[in-house]
């Protein structure tokens, strides 16, 4: 309470309310001596607005006014917020008594009885000045009262909301005094540890120190936590049960105000699973299920590493590549599971006469690797081959029955020269296949001959590379002849690549290589489109029934899904090209391909109205149900066949069944590569409907295959040849 004697009238405004001017200037000139700033109004509308305006201390107003009276102006102050909390006291004169009643009602703070005192006015407006201060200093602290309230609060959610977290946290977690003696524990640390709060309250709770790790580890982590006030990593712990658990712990220290230690907390998750499932999974993908070994991919990693260490360390490396010498038959007569015990069996020999250093890994079938990484003698490697095969010849117990096998090795060596690991494989790869053409159960080394090879190949590689965008490609053309009109037909479309250093090459020289590296798509979508450019000019120079027969690798079909549907149909719609006059020659080799959709898609082909002929005839399984079953429209006698006519008596007999049987399946047939007038009698007499080789013509270049044409137009003839 602010006692009245504290209570100054300097800064303090009064605003008096009264019409009677002389009224207003005694009051004016006494509460202005005694120190108030004063203020003025004669009617109650002025009061109102002076009021909101100066803002007053205290309001002195006079019940009798004109217009609106003295209680109702109160009553409007009372409802105007900026104002309501400003006492005012009313001055009466003696006779209203009734008055002071309704101004207490208006809200009133006191009155003063006219004439008044001059003492008596100063003490009233005192104490209800003291009552506005105490008002104010009781706002005041029930604001703070509330905030405090409020933060109080805010601070207790907050609490509750950690230890809600704490409790029910998946985590485990820990609180421990500045001696390591355990204060707290949370549930998730009983069900990951095993341990009660009563198991570890009060003790050092030596939590960090199952000892799984090696002293400096422990010792290094409370060096962190000195130093940085922090830890954190992988720690292997034990269960309660005695299990070995492996934990990921973030461990904190914790000080108190004045920045000693308080103690520290940790919380960790159980790892164990986690670990145990990303360790599988590492296995899976760097090692061979079957064997155990290193498998393809990590075998490149470490012989990427061994390449790098042998550059630093000046040692030679040398890679043997195992493959197995008839595997597929044991396979197909023994069964898989006698295969693949075969092959646990090959890699523990294997493993059996190397050392440590010395990396084994499966490639994949029948095919391991090993990496020699420190060869100083090569007679050394040679000593380790031979061993190998002598050890893979030596019998197999498979299933009770003694089975033997053999295995040719290829040796690759790295010794100076830089080269990569795939081409070190590659090396060891080719000489593999050296060993094998020679009979197997051998080794051999990659010689420059090879060597040779290889680079050529490899330069061939990246010439063919840009040969497409070079225009380096040619379509030559071989006429196929009706043999009973001499007329030509069709014709063949064959590419060729004019290649800038080594002139023009044909398909023998490059085809595989496209085939591998996947040109062949490409190459094979040019090859289409330019034939059937040709062709569609040629029509009118034979007929409506001329077709342009085109190769088409297995590559090609399955690399690019829906080449023909998409790209060829649409490319013989924007020439106006029927696709009835495009003849795609396929190998028999893809009719009998196990995979379903190469059939479905061959089936397919057949539909859009495309013709399919079966190439090389003869050459493969020669299964002439397989040629029904595909709706084949031209059967292709292989030339091989054919050159063998005048030698082979049987050859002729086969050949006069293969047309015959076609033909009664409805499919025509293509003799190939007929050289001699003898040839062509033959086939002739046998019924054979259409030929094509050297004795017509040999393949041309378009302009030269038109002019041929022309003349075969005008002139049909046996023997065209020019
Ligand atoms: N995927 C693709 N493969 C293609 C393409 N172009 C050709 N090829 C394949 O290459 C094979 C060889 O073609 P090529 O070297 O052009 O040989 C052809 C003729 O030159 C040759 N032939 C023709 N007549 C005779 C002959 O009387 N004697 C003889 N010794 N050889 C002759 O035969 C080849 C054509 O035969 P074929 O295709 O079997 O009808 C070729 O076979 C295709 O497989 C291509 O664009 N894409």
């Amino acid at each position: 309470m602010i006692p009245i004697s504290q209570i100054s009238p300097q800064n303090k405004t009064i605003l008096i309310v009264d019409d009677v001017l002389d009224n207003l200037r005694v009051m004016v000139s006494y509460l202005e001596q005694l120190g108030f700033d004063v203020v003025t109004a004669q009617d109650g509308e002025e009061a109102l607005q002076r009021a909101q305006f100066v803002q007053p201390d205290l309001i002195l107003l006079d019940v009798m006014l004109p217009g609106i009276d003295g209680i109702e102006t109160c009553r409007r102050m009372k409802a105007i917020a900026s104002i309501q909390a400003i006492p005012v006291i009313f001055m009466t004169a003696l006779t209203e008594t009734n008055k002071k009643v309704e101004g207490f009602a208006a809200g009133g703070a006191d009155y003063v009885t006219k004439p008044f005192q001059i003492d008596e006015l100063f003490a009233r407006i005192t104490t209800q000045l003291q009552l506005q201060a105490m008002h104010q200093q009781l706002a005041l602290q029930n604001l703070a009262l509330q905030k405090e309230i409020a933060e109080r609060a805010y601070l207790d959610e907050r609490m509750r909301i950690a230890s809600l977290a704490y409790q029910n946290s998946a985590e485990g977690m820990l609180v421990m005094d500045a001696a390591n003696r355990t204060l707290s524990i949370n549930p998730a640390f009983s069900s990951i540890t095993g341990y009660a709060l009563d198991d570890l309250a009060g003790i050092d709770s030596q939590l960090f120190q199952s000892n799984c790790h090696e002293p400096a580890f422990y010792a290094g982590l409370w060096e962190s936590l000195r130093i940085d006030g922090h830890w954190h990593g992988e720690v292997w712990d034990i269960h309660k049960s005695g299990e070995r658990y492996v934990k990921w712990m973030i461990i904190n220290r914790l000080d108190n105000e004045d920045g000693s230690l308080y103690g520290h907390v940790a919380q960790f998750s159980d790892i164990t699973k986690k670990k145990a499932s990303e360790e599988l999974i590492l296995r899976q993908a760097n090692f061979d299920e079957l064997t155990g070994l290193p498998n393809r991919r990590m075998f490149g990693e470490r012989l990427t590493q061994e390449i790098a260490n042998h550059h630093r360390v000046g040692t030679s490396l040398a890679l043997l590549f195992i493959d197995l010498d008839r595997f597929k038959e044991i396979n197909d007569t023994l069964g898989h599971a006698a295969g693949d015990e075969m092959l646990v069996e090959t890699g523990r020999r294997i493993c059996a006469l190397t050392r440590e250093s010395d990396i084994v890994a499966r490639l994949g079938g029948d095919e391991f690797i090993v990496l020699l990484p420190q060869v100083k003698e090569l007679h050394h490697v040679e000593k380790i081959a031979q061993a190998l095969i002598d050890s893979l010849a030596a019998p197999f117990l498979v299933d009770d029955t003694l089975t033997f096998i053999s295995a040719s090795i290829g040796i690759s060596l790295h010794a100076g020269t830089v080269l990569e690991g795939g081409e070190l494989l590659n090396h060891a790869d080719q000489a593999m296949y050296v060993a094998k053409r020679l009979g197997g159960n051998r080794f051999s080394y990659f010689t420059p001959l090879l060597q040779q090879a290889a680079n050529s190949r490899r330069n061939l590689i990246n010439d063919l590379r840009v040969a497409l965008n070079a225009n380096q490609f040619l379509v030559y053309f071989q006429p196929i002849v009706e043999l009973a009109t001499g007329r030509i037909r069709k014709v063949e479309a064959l590419v060729r690549w004019r290649h800038p250093q080594r002139g023009l090459l044909g398909p023998a020289e490059f085809i595989s290589i496209a085939e591998e590296t996947g040109l062949i798509v490409e190459i094979g979508n040019w090859v289409f489109r330019e034939a059937v450019r040709w062709a569609k000019r040629w029509t009118s120079l034979v007929d409506d029934n001329f077709q342009i027969s085109i190769n088409i690798s297995p590559v090609q079909l399955k690399t690019d899904g829906d080449m023909i549907e998409k790209a060829w149909l649409a490319y013989l719609a924007e020439v106006d090209f029927p696709a009835a006059s495009v003849v795609l020659e396929i190998t028999e080799g893809l009719l009998l391909d196990d995979n379903n959709k190469t059939q479905e898609k061959l089936r397919q082909y057949r539909k859009t109205g495309v013709q399919m002929a079966i190439d090389d005839f003869g050459t493969g399984y020669s299964s002439l149900s397989y040629l029904k079953k595909f709706d084949i429209d031209f059967l292709k006698i292989d030339k091989s066949f054919i050159h063998k006519l005048s030698t082979e008596p049987n050859d002729r007999v086969l050949s006069k069944a293969i047309i015959m049987m076609a033909h009664q399946l409805g499919i025509k047939v293509i003799a190939e590569g007929v050289e001699t007038e003898e040839q062509r009698c033959f086939l002739l007499a046998a019924g054979c409907d259409y030929v094509q080789g050297y004795l017509f013509s040999k393949p041309l270049p378009p302009e030269e295959c038109e002019q041929l044409m022309i003349r075969n137009s005008v002139a049909p003839g046996h023997a065209m040849a020019i």
